[in-house]
């Protein structure tokens, strides 16, 4: 018991350093408090000194509080959450049947069945949580962690139910084995839950650094990356590679008449648009202002006008609604395909963007072949 003490005490620790840094998110907040009521209530119950009610009802109340805790952390996460009232009702069966096993009918073996059942599916519950949200590679040791944990409380609590005498299983295999599991189960759970947050930190910078935070395709940094990819898998595959240049035309005008706010609903309701046209490979960049590249995978020449011109004839068709105000736009547009060019993204683009002010000189909202 004394080592299960120490590693809850430790994986509290880390948790609580985890969730100190200035901007960590709620979840971890949960689960950091979560486990500081855990190790309180587990070092309640294993002082003896301590007063009968404090060591056999409080303390297992304050277990199944800071479970429930971990478990809100979770549902948070998840963009969900455990209302108070539920944590109340969990904590509130915890303290009154081990008040009953205290207090009315006094059963140490009755205590430890019941708190054993209890917090096993309280662990599950965790664990089911977790499962819902899906992701293993993400969150697979804290869904792991918390199964293992749940098992081995339910095996103890189904070897104490099992024997009469709770003091004559300390030396038998499954409470032997459940000793070395617990503290197992806890270390995984609090590395799962740390690596959870990180991965989630991760997601965040990558999309911070590689998508434009306006309309949501990817900025230049992202264009780099993925279109080399991109570029280089159509090679290999021996496919065609083609780039639609997209300019939106007197955007400047639209900016001074309608103001800024119109300016960037537009520059939104453009990356709408195309992405409704895109497979799931095709990638969209936000190249400048108001202009956007788009690289097709697997694109001939022909194929790539046929797209720019139904994108073409698509946004000047369209609305777009603000603030009770109606806005028309146009754009134009230089197409260019690797069977005329080369693979090269950075040349491909050039090409395209010549195009594209070829369609601008000849007038505006129409597509040029480069
Ligand atoms: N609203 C808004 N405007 C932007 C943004 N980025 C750049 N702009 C504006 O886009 C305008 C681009 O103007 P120009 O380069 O003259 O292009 P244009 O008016 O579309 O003219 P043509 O391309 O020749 O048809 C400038 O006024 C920039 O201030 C943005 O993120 N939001």
């Amino acid at each position: 018991m004394l080592v299960q003490i120490c590693v809850t005490l430790l994986t509290t620790a880390l948790l609580v350093a985890s969730a100190c840094y200035t901007d960590s998110p709620p979840e971890q907040r949960w689960w950091a408090a979560g486990n500081v009521a855990v190790s309180a209530g587990m070092v309640m119950c294993n002082v003896d000194s301590l007063p009968l009610l404090m060591h056999s009802v409080v303390g297992y109340g304050v277990i199944g509080f800071g479970i429930a805790l971990v478990l809100r952390g979770l549902r948070v996460y998840c963009q969900s959450t455990l209302s108070w009232t539920t944590i109340a009702i969990i904590t509130g069966i915890v303290l009154a049947i081990s008040a009953y096993y205290t207090l009315v009918a006094p059963s140490l073996r009755a205590r430890l069945c019941f708190s054993g059942f209890y917090f096993a599916l309280l662990n599950w519950m965790c664990a089911v949580a977790i499962a819902r949200r899906g992701s293993w590679r993400i969150s697979g040791i804290a869904f792991a962690g918390f199964v293992l944990l749940g098992l081995a409380l339910f095996l103890r609590g189904a070897h104490l139910l099992a024997n009469d005498d709770p003091a004559g299983t300390a030396n038998s295999l499954v409470i032997g084995l459940s000793a070395l599991v617990v503290p197992l189960a806890q270390i995984c759970i609090a590395f799962g839950l740390i690596l959870m947050v990180m991965w989630r930190y991760a997601e965040r910078l990558r999309r911070l650094s590689t998508l434009d935070a306006l309309t949501g395709a990817l900025n230049r940094a992202g264009l780099e990356m993925q279109g080399k990819r991109t570029g280089l898998r159509a090679q290999r595959g021996g496919r065609s590679l083609a780039v639609i240049m997209i300019d939106v035309d007197y955007f400047k005008v639209i900016n001074d008449t309608y103001g800024h706010p119109v300016g960037d609903e537009v520059l939104r309701h453009l990356a709408r648009l195309v992405r409704l046209e895109l497979r799931p490979h095709d990638l969209l960049a936000r190249f400048g202002g108001e202009e956007f590249v788009l690289v097709l995978d697997g694109v001939d020449l022909p194929s790539a006008l046929k797209v720019a011109e139904r994108l073409r004839a698509r946004i000047e068709y369209e609305m777009v609604e603000f603030d009770k105000l109606s806005v028309r736009y146009t754009a134009s547009m230089g197409v260019v395909c690797s069977d005329q060019h080369d693979y090269d993204l950075i040349r491909l683009i050039s090409a395209g963007d010549a195009a594209m002010y070829e369609a601008k000189r000849a007038g505006r909202n129409r597509v040029a072949v480069g």
